[in-house]
């Protein structure tokens, strides 16, 4: 697409929008003056679907005036609450409704496949991670090591860049598997790396890693609801993601987590259990002896947060409104290439994007580096918040800026820009 620079061309970009109108479907947060902010922020904290609130009420209502009985015959009840979310999960992250379940969260989720998915034997025991993985993925890593007795000196393989680049290189992830893979139980990776934006080729890795023996996992919290994604075809063995940045569920909400049908069916793999994951004819038996639900549900440990469940459901329900991941990514594509466009034409002297330029190989972020006239990269940051534009910093040298094609327009874009460039110049 040619794009053009001047707002004009950012509205008429926004007129024939085909999902203009879900912008109205979200709170936009404001400033002091009234004046709505320039939201860029998805990537850590989407923004929240006016719906939610009548979704919660309705549970509070029900709660209020049902009581337990608001587990059974109600509309939405509780017990089954969480499979209500199944399908529209499922269809984000290209699954079987068998292969997901929404529980717990992100962390807790890796830990509970790890639990499962990394079975270290005296030859087999690696896990292979990302040297710049999200710190709560090491700390979760490194504990799974140390919990079977693996020192993480040996038993951690850390891909980095090489050096002097940001992103990594499929050739040298290949490398490794080929040297190592006979060594490596578990690789977990992420789907968009959360630094620099980087979408990671998970069908290829899945296929690479798998061919040598290696379980392989995704962390998809920069991932779900922001690309299109085929869990299920690519043979990928497990997943997780949280539902708090784009899938737009609220602060701290619950997680999602994917578990291929060939091992969910599999009641006898090892895991720890609890009521939730029992089969739910004979949950109620008391019986003690632990039967496995032979879908994902089959990890879950409690009766979950419906308050939560609620949002999130919320927020799927407009997914699937929008048509699905396929129009969203298609919006996507456009609204980062037209930042990437307008950064260059009137910024491209003072700010370096680390994220690649090819969309087969990000999302919607872009990760900036800055060198302006008079500020540093942690100064221009500042500077673009006292302005009304929400994105974030990120330590050690990048502002991360994420337009969303649910709520953003290509004039959000545009004014982002102008802030920005009047910034870089001072
Ligand atoms: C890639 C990644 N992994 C893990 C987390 C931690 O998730 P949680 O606090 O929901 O466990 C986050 C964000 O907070 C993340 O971006
Ligand atoms: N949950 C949060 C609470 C407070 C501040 C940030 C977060 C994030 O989610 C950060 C995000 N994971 C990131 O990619 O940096």
């Amino acid at each position: 697409m040619q794009f053009e620079s001047g707002i004009d061309f950012a509205r008429k970009l926004d007129d024939i929008d085909p999902l203009a109108r879900f912008q109205q479907e979200f709170s936009i947060p404001t400033r002091p003056d009234g004046s709505r902010e320039i939201y860029l922020c998805g990537n850590s904290l989407g923004l929240q679907p006016k719906r939610a609130r009548d979704y919660i009420t309705q549970e509070l209502d029900k709660w209020a005036s049902l009581g337990v009985k608001g587990h059974f015959d109600c509309d939405f009840p509780w017990m089954p609450y969480h499979e209500f979310l199944s399908e529209s999960s499922a269809a984000l992250v290209g699954a079987q409704t068998d292969e997901v379940v929404v529980m717990n969260s992100l962390t807790v989720n890796l830990h509970l496949m790890m639990v499962t998915f990394y079975r270290p034997t005296r030859k087999r025991y690696k896990i292979v991670i990302e040297d710049h993985a999200f710190p709560s993925d090491h700390y979760a890593v490194e504990s799974q090591l140390r919990h079977h007795g693996v020192d993480p000196q040996d038993g951690l393989l850390l891909l980095k860049p090489r050096e002097g680049e940001e992103l990594l290189r499929i050739e040298d992830i290949a490398a490794l598997i080929e040297r190592e893979g006979d060594s490596i139980a578990l690789m977990l990776l992420p789907g968009v790396q959360y630094y620099t934006g980087q979408l990671l080729p998970m069908a290829e890795l899945t296929q690479l890693a798998r061919g040598k023996g290696i379980c392989v996992g995704f962390d998809l919290a920069h991932a779900v609801g922001n690309i299109p994604l085929q869990l299920h075809d690519w043979n990928v063995d497990f997943a997780c993601w949280c539902s708090y940045k784009y899938l737009n569920s609220g602060p701290g909400s619950v997680a999602g987590c994917f578990v291929h049908r060939r091992h969910a069916q599999d009641t006898q793999l090892p895991r720890f259990a609890g009521w939730w994951g029992h089969d739910k004819q004979t949950r109620f038996r008391m019986e003690n002896r632990f039967q496995a639900i032979p879908t994902a549900e089959g990890w879950q440990l409690s009766n979950p947060p419906i308050l939560s469940l609620a949002a999130i459901r919320a927020s799927l329900d407009i997914f699937t409104e929008a048509g699905g991941m396929a129009p969203l990514r298609d919006k996507s594509e456009k609204l980062t290439a037209y930042l990437q466009f307008l950064l260059k034409a009137e910024v491209g002297e003072f700010i370096s994007i680390i994220t690649p330029e090819d969309p087969e190989q990000r999302g919607c972020q872009l990760s900036l580096c800055c060198d302006a006239r008079h500020l540093s990269g942690r100064a221009l940051f500042q500077r673009l918040e006292e302005n009304g534009v929400t994105c974030d910093w990120r330590e050690p040298n990048v502002i991360r800026v994420a337009p969303v094609p649910l709520y953003n327009r290509f004039e959000d874009v545009y004014r982002f820009v102008e802030i920005l460039k009047t910034a870089c110049n001072e």
